[in-house]
Order: structure tokens, then C-alpha cells, then sequence
């Protein structure tokens, strides 16, 4: 067993990269080893939405700001029911909590949750390395003697992102139901790839009832719902291996208002026949510039993918690759750190989707509007049938 570091009672830990590069550090959360992607959020605030993201499943995330922990952990910010992240890579936990809000501590949490995580590396020199190199496979090694050759060869036994099927280990399994605030307006089927609690909760506070169905369901369970719109959800994994990508062209078929985000953008850009790419390291932080084609406005909105759709960039409407029933589409958002698609609308279709996060949890509400524009989309396509 490895010792204890004298000045904090921790044990040592080591983070392992693929390319061999290793970190010394100390424990932090649970001891034991972990593997996932290695990817860096930029966040200052929002760890606790952060950690229970399912859309971090199979990802070891490692924040810039350096200190973590310090609003403590509590009953209300989490965005599922557990969390994600297979490993947590801080610089300086806060070793007390302080905020009215706080239940217990975010290492209780971890530890709890049995989530291995390193603290007392440098987070900066990380961060630049996965910026100057890409995300790649990771391990945390908390209480293990083995050499680091042993530890880099164990992490490049692990499957890849690329490639990777997640959305169904992180699904409902059941259907549920998010009532309408107030007086119901409108049904909408949210297919569950990984969905934020605050992403339904946005739709009832617009009045609509939102029907949450698990990864693996069918056109007809959608469609006896009697929706009057459809959502699909951000989530985990390679969008490219997603089988709801043929889900969502029978909703575009039948003419279903569809709203998207995230994983669900990237699925309506699969489903009208682009490709989806892995970006070198990734959106991860909650003030991307992101530019709405249709107002010229720049919002600043929160982030989470690590994959994005490959479409014409200039924002001129295409024909859908994926054929001539699916009519034009146009990019209308692009982000304006690094001009990667950030929004897809269909021009002769009720659809659209966006690559970011407007339900804003954590992150700014610049883009709350988008879920006005899914209930006037509801409300124009009910007009004009
Ligand atoms: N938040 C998400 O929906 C992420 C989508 C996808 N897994 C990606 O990394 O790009």
C-alpha cells in the first residue's frame, strides 16, 4: 500500500494518460481505480450539475477552477440521480464547505457515490497538454503500487469514445411524466439519451407535459403519447453509433415538432444525412459565444460535447443529404470561438436543434428563449394543420 501523504492524511494517486504521460497526486473521493476519457471544463461554478451531466458517462473530467468544493453538495442541483463522471481531477478541494445550501461535503459525495478522483495536481499543465494533444483514454490509480508502464498499458486496454454506444446504459428505464406547471398546454415525448432533470422541468414551466421514454423506444410508443412535440435529449458516447438517428427521421416524416439538444442536434444532423466528427478536445464550460443566425445575436451559453456536426458552414440552406423528403436545412448556430456547428434548423420541416445547453444548468440563460421558440413551433405547425 502506498503511504499516506503526511501534511493531509490522503493517500498518493497517480492520472495516467494514454501517451504515457503521467500525474502524481493525492487521493481525492474514493480510492481504486478508474478509467474514462480525459476531457477539462472550463466551469467555475456548477460542479455538482457537472458531476450528475449523464453526458459524462465513461469520462474522467478535470476542472480548471481551481478550487472545487466549495458550495458543498445538496439535495435540489443534481441533475439525475447520481453521479457520472467515472473520474474527478481537482487541483485544491475545499476542505470545508460554505454556502446556506450545503448538505454535505462534495468528498463525502464522491466517496459515498464510491466516484475516484485525484486532487494536488496541476490542473493547468493537464489541461494544456489535452488541449495541445486531444482528449484521450485516462486512469486515476488511487492506492495501487504498480508501475506507471503496468498503468498506461491497462489504459490503453480501454474501449474508446469513438465508437462508443452509451445513451442505453444511462437511460430510463421506464417512462415517466413531468406535469405542466399551471394550466397544460401541449404534450411532448422527450426520448431519454442521457436527459438533465432541468430540461423537462423548462418545458413545464412552459406549460407542456413532458413524457420521458427510455433510449430503446419505438416510433409507436412516441407516437401514443399523442405528442404534440418531440425532444431528444443530450447524452453520452459517439452520436455516430446511435440508433435513434433512424427514430428521428419517422418523426421528421410525420411532420412531429422536434426540438433537440446536444446529443439529440447531433442526431438530427445524422438524421438528415450529415456526419458527426470528434472535435480535438471539446466544449466544456459555461460561456461558449455561440451566434444566432436568425437575430445576429451572440449568446453566451454552457457546453458539453465532445462530437459536432460536419454541415455547411455559411448558413445558406442545403438540401438533406439524407433525401428530398426531408427538404432544406440550414446551420443556425455557429460558435464563435472555433465555427463549429452549433444549431441546425429545418427550413421546410418543423424541426430544430441546438449543440448547447439552453436549459442553462449550469450555466447562463442567454438561450431560454429557444424553449419559446419549440412552444411557437408547437403552436404554428397546430395553425397550419
Ligand atoms: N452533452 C451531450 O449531449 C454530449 C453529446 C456527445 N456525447 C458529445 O460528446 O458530443
Amino acid at each position: 500500500m502506498t503511504t499516506a501523504d503526511p501534511l493531509t492524511g490522503r493517500g498518493r494517486a497517480t492520472l495516467v494518460l494514454e501517451d504515457g504521460t503521467a500525474f502524481s497526486g493525492l487521493s481525492y473521493g474514493a480510492a481504486g481505480d478508474t478509467f474514462g476519457e480525459a476531457v477539462f471544463s472550463t466551469g467555475m461554478t456548477g460542479y455538482q450539475e457537472t458531476l450528475t451531466d449523464p453526458s459524462y458517462h465513461r469520462q474522467i473530467v478535470v476542472m480548471t477552477a481551481p478550487h472545487i468544493g466549495n458550495t458543498g453538495v445538496n439535495d435540489e442541483d443534481s441533475e439525475s440521480r447520481r453521479i457520472w463522471v467515472s473520474g474527478y481531477v481537482v487541483r485544491d478541494p475545499a476542505l470545508r464547505p460554505s454556502n446556506w445550501r450545503s448538505q454535505r461535503t462534495l468528498e463525502d459525495e464522491l466517496t459515498e457515490q464510491g466516484v475516484v478522483g485525484i486532487c494536488d495536481i496541476d490542473t493547468r499543465a493537464l489541461t494544456r497538454h489535452l488541449r495541445e494533444s486531444g482528449a484521450m483514454r485516462a486512469g486515476i490509480f488511487a492506492g495501487s503500487d504498480a508501475p506507471v508502464d503496468t498503468l498506461v498499458q491497462r489504459v490503453r486496454e480501454q474501449p474508446l469514445m469513438a465508437g462508443s454506444e452509451l445513451a442505453s446504459e444511462v437511460s430510463t428505464d421506464e417512462t415517466y411524466v413531468v406535469s405542466a406547471e399551471g394550466t397544460k398546454r401541449f404534450t411532448v415525448a422527450a426520448v431519454d439519451l442521457g436527459i438533465k432533470a432541468m430540461t423537462p422541468q423548462r418545458m413545464a414551466e412552459r406549460g407542456i407535459e413532458v413524457h420521458v421514454l427510455p433510449a430503446n423506444c419505438t416510433f409507436e410508443q412516441i407516437a401514443a403519447t399523442s405528442p404534440d412535440g418531440v425532444f431528444f435529449s443530450n447524452g453520452p458516447g459517439d452520436p455516430s453509433t446511435a440508433p435513434q438517428a433512424d427514430l428521428l427521421q419517422q418523426v421528421l416524416e410525420a411532420r412531429i415538432p422536434f426540438f433537440g439538444i446536444c446529443f439529440g442536434n447531433q442526431l438530427l444532423g445524422r438524421a438528415l444525412g450529415f456526419g458527426t466528427y470528434k472535435l480535438k478536445y471539446g466544449h466544456r464550460g459555461i460561456n461558449q459565444p455561440v451566434l444566432d443566425r436568425t437575430t445576429g445575436k451572440v449568446e453566451v451559453t454552457a457546453h458539453n460535447h465532445g462530437f459536432a456536426v460536419d454541415a455547411p458552414r455559411d448558413g445558406e440552406p442545403v438540401q438533406a443529404p439524407a433525401g428530398a423528403q426531408f427538404g432544406r436545412v440550414r446551420v443556425s448556430h455557429i460558435g464563435l470561438n472555433d465555427d463549429v456547428v452549433e444549431g441546425l434548423e429545418c427550413v421546410d420541416l418543423p424541426a430544430f436543434s441546438v449543440q448547447y445547453h439552453p436549459e442553462a444548468a449550469a450555466g447562463p440563460h442567454d438561450a431560454a428563449y429557444l424553449f419559446d421558440r419549440f412552444v411557437q413551433l408547437i403552436e404554428s405547425s397546430k395553425g397550419s394543420n
